[in-house]
Parts: structure tokens; C-alpha cells; sequence
């Protein structure tokens, strides 16, 4: 059996890998990720000991299967990192699942778990399809590795019943698995614990409103280190809108948009069952619509390059606003902290200044220096509240998903 961990993280817009040697807690020994793909030319970044290298892309890398394929020759291929030649070198490649269904924790895969995580892709075709794709390559390819699948819905199996219940026809709901699941869960679980190790707390006492805003984006109110409600539901659609998804919408709209809205998607092929308005919502909604740019960097500037990124900026912000008031209330005011993480939520100081000066009737507050400054390279957390702020913090966490999966893996498997 190989000595190392490959973790395999397929966002919307981005796939990411980190190899990691074997050890409790795991250390990282190389980097790769091909961001942009929803963006031509995708951004090939790497990061090996010293090497560091970030090139633009000439190849289509048009799906996240053809990213990760990549990725995984380039490493190979690398003379310097020569610890991960072959599957041969590797014990367990751990893939991030975004739907994970009821499962309340990561599964290895065989034919019975692939075939139960196949027929929930029904229910997630836009976000699992990809991710499964990469487990079957993986599977076939390099068959001597274990798969874990890790799933983003996990850590939300505690959200109360009113919660993870939608008002409609519960003989409907419940056999077709129709609830808020919730997801960035992977995310969630790396920011408490990493949070609560900063706020010297333990975790089951730990009260936080974690932000995870990325291409994706969502946000989760974690009270007594569990997950009491979040932003995203059946699917990662709802809640606050992202590069290229809505959010919240009256679901009626949907109805009044195009006349074949509801019905199958031209773009769906015979394995993903999606409609044009799931397509339209999920793919073709969010700031890219109203901007052109799926690039929130371009959005959250001081010169708003036209009105229409304003009003980009200013909705992200509005909705964003209502759910830390509403997370604020149902943790009963009782709030360690408000986190930031996710690209945007770690790199964007504006958004982090403007959304932190909106909710000061709430006791939170930024130091502009430390904001502005965000955190260095290897710093986890970082507290941008001002020392002599009375009321809750406010942090920055370098989420890290792949690292929580080789974690979570070691824990399980060592
Ligand atoms: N300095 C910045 N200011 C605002 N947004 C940024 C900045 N740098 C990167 N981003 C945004 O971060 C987003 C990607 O976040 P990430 O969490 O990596 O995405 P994914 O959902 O693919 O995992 C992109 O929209 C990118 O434009
Ligand atoms: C769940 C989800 O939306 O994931 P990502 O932000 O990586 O697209
Ligand atoms: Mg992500």
C-alpha cells in the first residue's frame, strides 16, 4: 500500500488536489488546482516545497474530469516530487461529494456504496455528476488506491426537524428525500475546529456564524459546535447567490421565465436528468448574470466598474445581511464569532468591511488595518476585531477542505 493521501476537491468553478503524507494530522506536500474553468483560459496553479508555479492554460479543460486528468499527469509527471510517482504511492484518494444524502459520515467506496451515491446523483446531477465522474475514473484507473468519499452534507445531519422540513405534502417529502440537507459541510467542520482551538474553547461550546463564500456560497449558524440551520437546502441552489447561481427566488418565477423552462434541458444527456430552469438557476443566474463576470475580484472594487456591478455587490451584501440577523437570533445572541472564509470571504476586505459595518448594532467590529491586511500565507485564523472590542470576534479562517478530508480520513482509517 502506498504512503500517501490524495485529496480531490471538484468545486463549481474550480478542482483542487493536495497529496498528503499518512501521518496524524497529515501533512500536505504538494499542491495543484485548475481554477477558472467556468472562465476560459483555466489558471493552472502548483505548489511543490519552494516550486511554485501559475501558468494560463492553452488546453479546454472544459469539465472537471479533464481538469483533475490533468492535474494528476502533471504530479505524476513531476521529477521533483518524485514520493508520488504512480497509483502505486498512494493509499487513499478522498473525493469531496457534495449530496451525500443521509449519510452522516465518509464511506469507502465499493460497488454497493457507488451504487447508493449513483442513485442519489437524481437528486444533485449538477453537483455529484462531475464528482462521481471522478470517482469512476479513479476506480477504473487506479484501481489499487481506496476511495473515501467525503460528503459536504454531513455535518448538517443535526439541523433540528423545522429546520430540514419544507411546508408541502410530507408522504411526497419523505419519498423523495425532499429536505434541507445543507452543504459546505466539509468546510464548516475544518472552521469549527479550527476555530475553537483559536478561541481556546471546546468545540461542543463553541457558538459561531460561519461564512463560506466562494462560487458557491452559503452560510451556517453553528450553536454548541453543531449546525442548526444553513442557507443551502435540497440542493446547493438556495440560500445566498453565487458566480453563477441565484439564491433565493420566489419558486413561482420559474414558471414565468421561458415557456419551456420545466422542460428537459437541451444541455442534459441521458445521465443528468436536469431542466432548463435548474440549468438556467444554476448555471446561468447569480453575479455572472448581472455582471458578465464570474469573478467576484472584479466586483468588490472601490470604483464599481458600471452600476450593474454595484448592484452585483449590493445584493450579495443585502442577502448576506439578513442571514447573520437571522443566525444572530437563533443562536439567542450568544455569538464567539463571526467567520469569514471561502475565496471571497478570505480575500475580499470590502466585503468584509462593508458587511461588518452594517451589523455593528449587533456588537461586531473590524480593526480596518488588520482587515485590509487579511491573513499571511500559513496563519489559519486570523482575528480582525479590534483588542478592545467587547463583543464577539470577527475572523478570518483559510478554510481547507482537502486537508479536513485526509484528516477525517486518518481519524477513521488509522
Ligand atoms: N481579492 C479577491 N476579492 C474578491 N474575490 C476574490 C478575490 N480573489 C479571489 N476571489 C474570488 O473567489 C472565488 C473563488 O472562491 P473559491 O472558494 O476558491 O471557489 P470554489 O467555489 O470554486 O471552491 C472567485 O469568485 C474569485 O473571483
Ligand atoms: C456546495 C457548493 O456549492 O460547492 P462549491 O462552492 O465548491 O461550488
Ligand atoms: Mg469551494
Amino acid at each position: 500500500m502506498g504512503k500517501y493521501i490524495l485529496a480531490v476537491n471538484a468545486g463549481s468553478s474550480s478542482v483542487k488536489v493536495t497529496f498528503y503524507t499518512c501521518e496524524n494530522p497529515p501533512q500536505a506536500i504538494a499542491d495543484a488546482q485548475i481554477s477558472g474553468i467556468t472562465a476560459p483560459p483555466p489558471t493552472f496553479k502548483y505548489q511543490h516545497g519552494k516550486t511554485k508555479v501559475k501558468e494560463e492554460l492553452e488546453e479546454e479543460l472544459g469539465t472537471p474530469q479533464d481538469a483533475f486528468k490533468y492535474l494528476l499527469q502533471r504530479c505524476f509527471k513531476d521529477p521533483e516530487l518524485s514520493e508520488v510517482a504512480s497509483e502505486h504511492d498512494l493509499a487513499y484518494i478522498c473525493h469531496r461529494i457534495v449530496h451525500g444524502g443521509e449519510y452522516h459520515e465518509a464511506v469507502e467506496i465499493n460497488d454497493d456504496t457507488l451504487h447508493h451515491l449513483e442513485k442519489l446523483e437524481d437528486l444533485a446531477p449538477l453537483h455529484n455528476f462531475s464528482a462521481l465522474e471522478i470517482v469512476r475514473l479513479c476506480k477504473k484507473e487506479l484501481p489499487s488506491v481506496k476511495s473515501i468519499t467525503c460528503f459536504d452534507s454531513a455535518f448538517h445531519q443535526t439541523l433540528p426537524d423545522c429546520v430540514k422540513t419544507y411546508p408541502i405534502n410530507q408522504e411526497i417529502a419523505k419519498a423523495n428525500g425532499l429536505r434541507k440537507y445543507g452543504f459546505h459541510g466539509i468546510s464548516y467542520s475544518f472552521i469549527l475546529r479550527s476555530v475553537a482551538q483559536f478561541l481556546g474553547k471546546p468545540q461542543e461550546q463553541t457558538n459561531v456564524i460561519a461564512m463560506h463564500i466562494g462560487s458557491g456560497a452559503s452560510m451556517c449558524a453553528i450553536k454548541d459546535g453543531k449546525s442548526v440551520d444553513t442557507t443551502m437546502g435540497l440542493t446547493p441552489l438556495s440560500g445566498l447567490p453565487g458566480a453563477t447561481r441565484s439564491g433565493d427566488i420566489d419558486p413561482s418565477l420559474v414558471f414565468h421565465y421561458t415557456s419551456d423552462a420545466g422542460k428537459l434541458s437541451p444541455a442534459s444527456t441521458k445521465e443528468m436528468h436536469i431542466s432548463t430552469a435548474e440549468e438556467i438557476l444554476n448555471k446561468k443566474s447569480g453575479w455572472k448574470a448581472l455582471t458578465g463576470t464570474t469573478d467576484f475580484a472584479q466586483i468588490a472594487v472601490e470604483k464599481f466598474p458600471s452600476e450593474a456591478h454595484k448592484l452585483a455587490f449590493d445584493i450579495v451584501v443585502d442577502r448576506m445581511l439578513g442571514y447573520i440577523g437571522n443566525y444572530y437570533l437563533k443562536l439567542g445572541g450568544e455569538v464567539d464569532a463571526l467567520v469569514f472564509a471561502g475565496g471571497i470571504g478570505e480575500k475580499s476586505a470590502l466585503l468584509r468591511q462593508v458587511l461588518v459595518e452594517k451589523s455593528q448594532c449587533l456588537g461586531f467590529a473590524i480593526e480596518a488595518k488588520a482587515n485590509e491586511q487579511g491573513p499571511e500565507d500559513d496563519e489559519v485564523v486570523k482575528d480582525i476585531s479590534p483588542a478592545s472590542s467587547n463583543g464577539p470576534r470577527v475572523l478570518i479562517c483559510q478554510t481547507n477542505e482537502q486537508f479536513e478530508m485526509a484528516y477525517s480520513t486518518m481519524q477513521s482509517c488509522s
